[in-house]
């Protein structure tokens, strides 16, 4: 039938919230795992299209606050980001609809694969490249991951790799989390302003992404290894930084190093960074 004489919808032009998703629409499928959220299930979304859903635990997120910000972030669109579809916020519990990652974490993927990975550091290089890509949009938008690390990174096909859940650390209820004294604060990805006045800024990601780098070289081994949280905090206030991954040559560890500068001034943006790893990656061809 030709448009004209098909009903007009009475809702026609109205714009749903179009960051809320219909729950009839979704088809639950395995669980993935949990997270600060509660549990994480596969699912599909309008019969084809694969999705992550975290189904959010009661208590543990400030709910109405993440359902105003999701307006925002499904606005960050960017290849080497997790994207998020939407909320389904009409019922409790509200669900976070996100891209699918086939890999599942990067950390778990770079333990799952150190022996082929450890031997090709062009690979480890691509991945940190993809990750400060991604990180260089948000710095770009003004958005501050949070808590970036590779357990927070997600991989899918083609050893694609996607920084995922950012900006979330501000919804989590838990103050073991959020805290910086608490048991489930990531002291070991903190620069000192965070640790002495929880300062978050693009450059505390950037103190954040040295690490991440060290994680990617090391193939998924914990910073500082054994050491309380205690021990941490005493070395960074020091000065004392982590050691060159065997796997890192020195020009990757000299990028490594200007992240973790004392002054958050002196370390150098996502943008810069970007630039100073391509140029490494084209000199190892
Ligand atoms: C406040 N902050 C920083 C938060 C808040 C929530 C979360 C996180 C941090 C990070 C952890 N997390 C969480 C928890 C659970 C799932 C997901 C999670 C897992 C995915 N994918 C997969 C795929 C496969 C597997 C898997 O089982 N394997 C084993 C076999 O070999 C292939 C891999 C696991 N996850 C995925 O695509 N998304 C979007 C999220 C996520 C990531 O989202 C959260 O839900």
């Amino acid at each position: 039938t030709s448009p004209c004489d098909r009903p007009v919808p009475p809702t026609a032009g109205l714009s749903h919230d179009k960051w809320e998703i219909d729950p009839a629409e979704l088809h639950l499928l395995e669980e993935l795992g949990s997270g600060q959220f509660g549990v994480v299930r596969r699912g599909k979304w309008r019969g084809s299209i694969d999705v992550a859903v975290k189904m959010m635990k009661e208590g543990t997120m400030s709910e109405d606050d993440f359902i105003e910000e999701a307006k925002v972030m499904t606005k960050l669109q960017h290849q080497n980001l997790v994207q998020l579809y939407g909320v389904c916020s009409k019922d409790r519990p509200i669900y976070i609809v996100t891209e699918y990652m086939r890999h599942g974490s990067l950390l778990n993927y770079l333990r799952r694969h150190e022996a082929t990975l450890g031997a090709n550091v062009g690979l480890l290089l691509d991945m940190c490249i993809q990750v400060c890509k991604g990180m260089a949009y948000l710095e770009r938008h003004n958005y501050i991951h949070r808590d970036l690390a590779a357990r927070n990174c997600l991989v899918g096909s083609e050893n694609v790799v996607k920084v995922a859940d950012f900006g979330l650390a501000r919804y989590v209820l838990d103050d073991q989390y959020t805290s910086s004294g608490g048991t489930k604060f990531p002291i070991k990805w903190a620069p000192p302003e965070v640790l002495n006045y929880t300062r978050f800024s693009s450059k505390s990601d950037v103190w954040a992404y040295g690490v991440l780098m060290w994680e990617v070289f090391t193939c998924g081994k914990m910073p500082y290894g054994r050491l309380k949280n205690t021990e941490v905090v005493e070395r960074v206030q020091r000065g004392i930084i982590l050691e060159r991954p065997k796997a890192c040559f020195k020009e990757v560890y000299e990028v490594m190093r200007k992240c973790w500068a004392h002054c958050p001034e002196v370390r150098p943006s996502f943008r810069v960074l970007k630039e100073q790893l391509i140029s490494v990656s084209q000199g190892l061809l």
